[in-house]
């Protein structure tokens, strides 16, 4: 398998506080890896190390095949993209003049502006100068400046932290279509349903370290409770174990035509980080 990212054995000290501790995991060249923790648990400290504006103290970090701190290239420039919280855009000018600039510097042709607008809902806003944009309007400039060129690499940290549920839903559609054409994606969050909705594999990263690392839909299953809900027309709820023995009681409801719905009962994400850490994701 070919990977975008490898981290090896990755520490991060501060003065002498300890913020990484012996990271280790790698994103196949494809994916879209998310980094789930709570505030302080060491997310931008890790995209920072990855994308060359911090050394580890300890350990070694491969991306796109090559050691970042020894051998920091130009051409990741036009190979990776990168969302942090630092806008990158000069505030005097339009979206559509600042995404111009990152044309010239990245060689692009300029049609490829109203694309990026187009996926960042913002082909009404590009006249706008940055200075004058809302909260949200800024993180989705600042998003499309991050992958005008298409990267074969997309850092975000927390990509979605400032939009509403229908501009979330929308970004959501393009990193997807951005993926589906070839780019590997790692992201930030703390938002599960952002979690569950784009990532292939997800970390749990907890006071530096990693505590679980697995596909969404394979987590939730090792932590299910094996028992399902039925609930009756009556608006009356029924858990049972999801055991044979059941199978019975659960046809009786049926044959008597009593059902108005069953799942079963897997947690949430955020529901395994609370169990695994006794701490909320947010
Ligand atoms: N330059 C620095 N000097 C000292 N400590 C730092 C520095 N940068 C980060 N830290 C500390 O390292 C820890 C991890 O910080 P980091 O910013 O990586 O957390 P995070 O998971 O991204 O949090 P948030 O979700 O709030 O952005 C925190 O305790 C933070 O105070």
């Amino acid at each position: 398998m070919e990977y975008s990212i490898e981290v090896n054995n990755v520490s991060k000290v501060f003065s002498n506080y300890e913020a990484l501790k012996n990271l280790d995991f790698k994103v196949a060249t494809g994916e879209i890896f998310g980094f789930l923790g709570p505030s302080g648990a060491g997310k931008t400290t890790t995209i920072k190390m990855l994308t060359n504006q911090l050394r580890p103290t300890d350990g070694e970090a491969l991306v796109l095949g090559r050691s970042m701190a020894r051998n920091w290239k130009d051409d990741f420039q036009q190979r990776m993209g990168v969302l942090t919280d630092n806008s990158a855009l000069y505030e005097r000018l339009s979206v559509y003049e600042n995404l111009k600039l990152y044309c010239d510097l990245y060689d692009l042709s300029y049609s490829r502006i109203e694309e990026a607008l187009e996926m960042v809902n913002l082909e009404d806003t590009g006249k706008k100068a940055v200075g004058k944009l809302s909260k949200g309007m800024t993180q989705r400039a600042m998003l499309a400046r991050a992958f005008l060129h298409a990267p074969e690499l997309l850092f975000l940290d927390e990509p979605t932290s400032a939009l509403d549920p229908t501009n979330a839903a929308h970004i959501y559609k393009s990193l997807r279509e951005l993926n589906k054409k070839g780019t590997t994606i790692f992201l930030t969050t703390h938002n599960m349903h952002e979690a569950e909705t784009l990532c292939d594999r997800v970390a749990f990263l907890d006071h530096g370290k990693i505590q679980l690392l697995d596909a969404p839909q394979k987590l939730r299953r090792r932590f299910a409770d094996n028992t399902m809900t039925i609930e009756l027309t009556t608006g009356k709820k029924i858990t049972l174990d999801n055991v044979p023995e059941n199978a019975k009681k659960m046809y009786a409801y049926m044959a008597d035509e009593q059902v108005a719905s069953v799942h079963t009962n897997e947690p949430t994400l955020g529901d395994i980080f609370v169990k695994l850490t006794g701490r909320e994701l947010v």
